[in-house]
């Protein structure tokens, strides 16, 4: 299948006013698949925003390639735009006109119906504040309406930068919903940058994650996670046996049994069977097993900290 976004060697220097160069995005590939969610995940700085801005045409690019459902962009951008809503600046509006008026103005001006209007003031949740003044609205409410200005066309690729900003947790809620409702039955690709990494593992099916400008990792968040699982058990066996456990894993090369808790942690055993077997073999019979759960936070930590492992999907090419 055609990627949505395919991005291949991207490059965007800035330049200080010494005259200093600085990489803002270092030979970027990125690829982003239809209908899914996609997160774009790195520390401060690491180019994030640079590189939604390149896609959307906003910033020149010194180096690399992007295509856009299959179009090059920026060479044909205006192709592209109407199937693209995007919310990757910080939204401005008219503070005296209502929500309502905000909208109904862009979506005249996109040929879409009131109909519509009153659609997306009810899939961000603002329909109780379609008559408000905008300069009323809260930080996250404004979030919800500049989401609500994306969706108006009925975009196939809808771009959020950081679409959590400021909403409360309801309404971050009500985003994961309305995001995933988007991808699975509106035919819509979503790419969201976001540093809330719980809520990109609730949320998304893929990520790109970057650092210093360049992608250290992507694929999709389970096989991410099962690649980086802890390799690390742990093992429940009644408090009098402990000793004996201990003694039993110890004797083969590789594994290391600790008693912690009272409970038994075994790290290096061959797969949860082996130490099962190997206990039974010495009339110890364990009452749980389980391997110690790990999550996209820190998955992601362990990555921004080395500096990149290999590609899940495509063999490392970084
Ligand atoms: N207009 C600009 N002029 C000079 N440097 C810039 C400009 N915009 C971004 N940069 C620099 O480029 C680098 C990447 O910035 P960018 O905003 O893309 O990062 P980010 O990953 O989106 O960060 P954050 O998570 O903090 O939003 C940073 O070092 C930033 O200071």
């Amino acid at each position: 299948m055609t990627p949505v976004i395919e991005i291949s060697g991207l490059r965007k220097t800035y330049r200080s006013l010494f005259g200093k160069t600085h990489h803002a995005v270092d030979g970027l590939d990125m690829s982003v698949e239809p209908n899914q969610v996609h997160g774009f995940l790195g520390p401060n700085g690491s180019g994030k925003t640079t590189t939604l801005r390149s896609l959307l045409g906003l910033v020149s690019v010194q180096g690399g390639t992007m295509r856009v459902f299959d179009r090059p962009v920026p060479d044909r951008l205006a192709e592209v735009v109407p199937l693209v809503g995007a919310v990757v600046e910080a939204p401005r509006f008219f503070e005296k006109f209502s929500a309502f008026t905000t909208l109904q103005l862009l979506a005249t001006s996109v040929g879409m119906p009131t109909q519509r209007v009153h659609e997306v003031l009810e899939q961000v949740g603002l329909t109780h504040y379609a008559n408000f003044r905008v300069g009323s609205f809260s930080l996250g409410m404004k979030q919800r309406l500049a989401v609500a200005q994306a969706l108006i066309k009925r975009p196939r690729l809808l771009i959020l930068d950081e679409p959590a900003n400021g909403l409360d947790p309801a309404g971050i809620h009500q985003m994961r919903t309305l995001l995933r409702t988007l991808a699975k039955d509106f035919d819509t690709t979503v790419l969201v940058s976001s540093h809330v990494l719980s809520e990109v593992q609730q949320l998304c099916d893929t990520v790109t994650i970057i650092s210093h400008g360049r992608r250290i990792q992507a694929g999709s968040v389970k096989d991410l996670m099962s690649a980086a699982a802890s390799n690390e058990l742990s093992v429940s066996v009644a408090p009098e046996e402990i000793t004996a456990a201990l003694e039993a894993l110890h004797a083969h090369e590789g594994v290391v049994a600790a008693h912690v808790d009272g409970q038994l942690t075994v790290t290096g055993a061959p797969d949860p069977s082996w130490v099962t077997k190997t206990l039974a073999d010495h009339d110890i019979y364990l009452s749980g097993l389980s391997r110690r759960s790990i999550n996209l936070e820190e998955v992601y930590l362990k990555l921004t900290a080395q500096g990149g492992l290999e590609d899940v999907h495509e063999g490392g090419q970084e």
